[in-house]
């Protein structure tokens, strides 16, 4: 929650580490952000002499794994990425920069030179944001480092020994792992424990602090108070028009300075107290009184509370195309988006206002403007957009959430609440029961197939396979990714007929698109075309176990020993802070399917039971995880 501000600034770009390291994956995912992970293959051999502080050396081998990294991307497929970031940990002692041990015996030298002594981490950051002009990467590289003091006890050579033969040491700078059996070799820390893992968190989101809201040098005062060092702030009521994002800014600020922004009671009189110290100059004395007395400020529940219509004012504005009126450069007055969708303009200014609040427009005197991340998935023709999944939200799925209570109670979905009969047949009696139903249930899936896809297809290696078979693909949105990646591949899209009858509306004109073929069949009924590789993306979430057993059995049948099955599902995780999505889908399927989101260990279950083996998840940071397994 607290880093979410600053965090949030990253959604909706392509965000890339530069890492193999295991460590920082964990330490990114666990604040939040969404990113891909693509090691840099840049060789760390700079020449260390030619650098006259250890920082320097790590901040320039950080930044030369995330410019190999965004080059190679660039290079790829001419998409870079938006922002890469690289990293780079190395231990500093007597005047000698220690990486990673070779071997065992390089191992035992580091940790013997560290023993008894106080060294410093230092790990340096470089955050490259990217761009492409004529297909030509263009970067700007933002860059820092962070220093930690660590001290090692007298430490005996058996203890030495026993640690290094634990296989702790080898792939850590310095030759151990604090996080783990090496926190054991440790008197003391001073300064960042993640910088000493392998990432400073807390300088990380003060650098995005920096980055994505700069403050006008006159808008910082220096508050002071009387127990705690000086703070930043920033003056926040003065100007109605930037209010919403300088107050984020004021609460990041402040939270990453240790402090609650929300500490004394409702944020409005919070922010009202320190802009009247701004015009007193009086410490806020005070505030640390009223701290004990008042309960602590619930923003989690207000932001739960909220969050339903926050959803229907995106719903509605996209409903009425606000952000295809605005899209591009187009600056608008309420009034004349009024006009031109034919609204009320209070109305219209009361919604602009809250897309405004929620950061998906802008908003300046001239009128209000598309975010850039408005831009990229909530116009209806932008290649990521997310609007037919939208409006399939706030048509569809909003009038079966009316019916949780029932759906909770009954265990059953609410089908014959909104159809006021029993769905026989889920697909056909419910998605698919018009052609209106059809096309929205159809525009939304492929929304989610496009933005989902390529990680999908790339969370593993599928050049081994020559054929596939998507099951239920509607509308070969995977498929027309998965021809361009694997450029052997042939792709069969095995959909009902009904479906098949209508994907002219969704068919780009794709590279590859010789090698997908249509197949129309019911996978539940007919027989499957032959496949290498079987594909179910999002397909298993929509039945019971009884059912899947039927399918995975089918094709268990049909697969040669060696054939790969490739699962795209939200998969729960109890572990990952992030991973609310996946537990409200599986909600969303109480409420209209027979079926629920799984774990990894639930999936693993219902697949060996059809003989696949070697059963492995990617996690890919996108809305999909991916799991591939193969049949013995
Ligand atoms: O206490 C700990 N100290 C260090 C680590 C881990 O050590 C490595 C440092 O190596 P480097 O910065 O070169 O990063 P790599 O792992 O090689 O990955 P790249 O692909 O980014 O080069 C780093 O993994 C730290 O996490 C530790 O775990 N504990």
């Amino acid at each position: 929650m607290v880093l979410c501000p600053v965090i949030r600034k990253l959604v909706g770009k392509r965000v890339v580490l530069a890492s193999a390291s295991p460590r920082r994956q964990e330490i990114l995912n666990s604040a939040g952000l969404r990113f891909e992970v693509v090691p840099s293959r840049f060789k760390e051999t700079l020449d260390k002499a030619a650098f006259s502080t250890p920082y320097e050396y790590a901040l320039e081998t950080a930044k030369q794994k995330a410019l190999e990294v965004a080059n190679r991307m660039n290079k790829k497929d001419f998409r870079s990425p938006d922002v890469v970031i690289g990293a780079d940990t190395i231990v500093s002692v007597d005047g000698q920069i220690l990486e990673k041990p070779a071997d065992k015996q390089h191992a035992y030298s580091m940790l013997s030179r560290l023993n008894g002594k106080e060294h410093s981490v230092f790990t340096g950051v470089a955050i490259v944001l990217c761009s492409t002009k004529d297909k030509q990467l263009e970067t700007e590289v933002f860059e820092f480092y962070e220093e930690t003091k660590v001290k090692f006890s007298d430490l005996s050579e058996e203890l030495l020994w026993e640690y290094i033969h634990s296989g702790e040491p080898m792939d850590k700078a310095g030759g151990y792992g604090i996080q783990s059996l090496g926190g054991m070799l440790v008197e003391y820390v001073h300064g960042d424990f993640l910088n000493v893992v392998g990432f400073p968190l807390n300088h990380f989101c003060k650098k995005l602090v920096e980055l994505y809201y700069p403050p006008s040098k006159d808008a910082i005062h220096h508050v002071k108070h009387d127990s705690v060092p000086s703070v930043e702030t920033f003056e926040v009521l003065s100007d109605e028009e930037s209010g919403s994002s300088n107050s984020t800014q004021q609460n990041v600020t402040s939270m990453l300075k240790g402090e609650s922004a929300f500490s004394c009671g409702d944020p409005g009189s919070l922010r009202k107290k320190e802009v009247a110290q701004h015009v007193s100059g009086e410490p806020m004395a005070n505030c640390s009184e009223n701290v004990e007395n008042q309960a602590p400020f619930p923003t989690i529940l207000i932001e739960l509370l909220d969050g339903f219509k926050a959803s229907k004012a995106m719903f509605v504005a996209c409903k009425l195309k606000v952000f295809d009126l605005l899209k591009g450069k187009d600056i608008l007055k309420a009034k004349d988006v009024a006009a031109h969708i034919n609204a009320s303009v209070c109305g219209i200014e009361r919604l602009l206002d809250a897309c405004t609040a929620l950061e998906l427009l802008n908003k300046t005197n001239e009128g209000y403007s598309n975010t850039e991340l408005a831009n990229k998935f909530l116009v209806s023709d932008s290649e990521y957009s997310l609007h037919g999944f939208i409006i399939h939200a706030n048509d569809y799925v909003w009038q079966f959430f009316t019916h949780l209570e029932s759906a909770v109670k009954e265990g059953t979905n609410q089908n014959h609440q909104i159809f006021e009969k029993k769905a026989q047949n889920l697909f056909q009696d419910t998605f698919y029961h018009s052609r209106e139903t059809k096309l929205r249930f159809m525009n939304a899936m492929h929304c989610i197939i496009k933005v989902t896809a390529r990680d999908v297809a790339t969370a593993f290696d599928l050049s081994g396979f020559r054929s596939a078979c998507d099951l239920g693909g509607c509308t070969g949105a995977l498929a027309h990714v998965l021809v361009q990646e694997y450029p052997d591949l042939h792709v069969t899209v095995f959909e009902l007929p009904d479906v098949i009858e209508n994907i002219s509306c969704f068919q780009p004109l794709g590279q590859g698109s010789s090698r997908i073929t249509f197949t129309p069949g019911d996978f539940f009924k007919d027989n499957i075309p032959k496949a290498d590789l079987y594909i179910l993306s999002r397909i298993l979430h929509d039945w019971s176990d009884d059912k899947i057993d039927i399918l995975l059995s089918k094709i268990s049948d049909t697969c040669k020993p060696g054939s790969g099955l490739l699962l795209a599902e939200m998969v729960l995780d109890k572990k990952r802070r992030h991973g609310r999505s996946a537990w409200l889908q599986s909600l969303n399927m109480l409420v209209q399917t027979e079926g629920k989101e799984r774990s990894c260990f639930e999936y693993r279950c219902l697949l060996e039971r059809h003989g696949f083996r070697n059963v492995q998840i990617v996690q890919t940071g996108n809305w999909l995880d991916a799991i591939l397994c193969t049949k013995c």
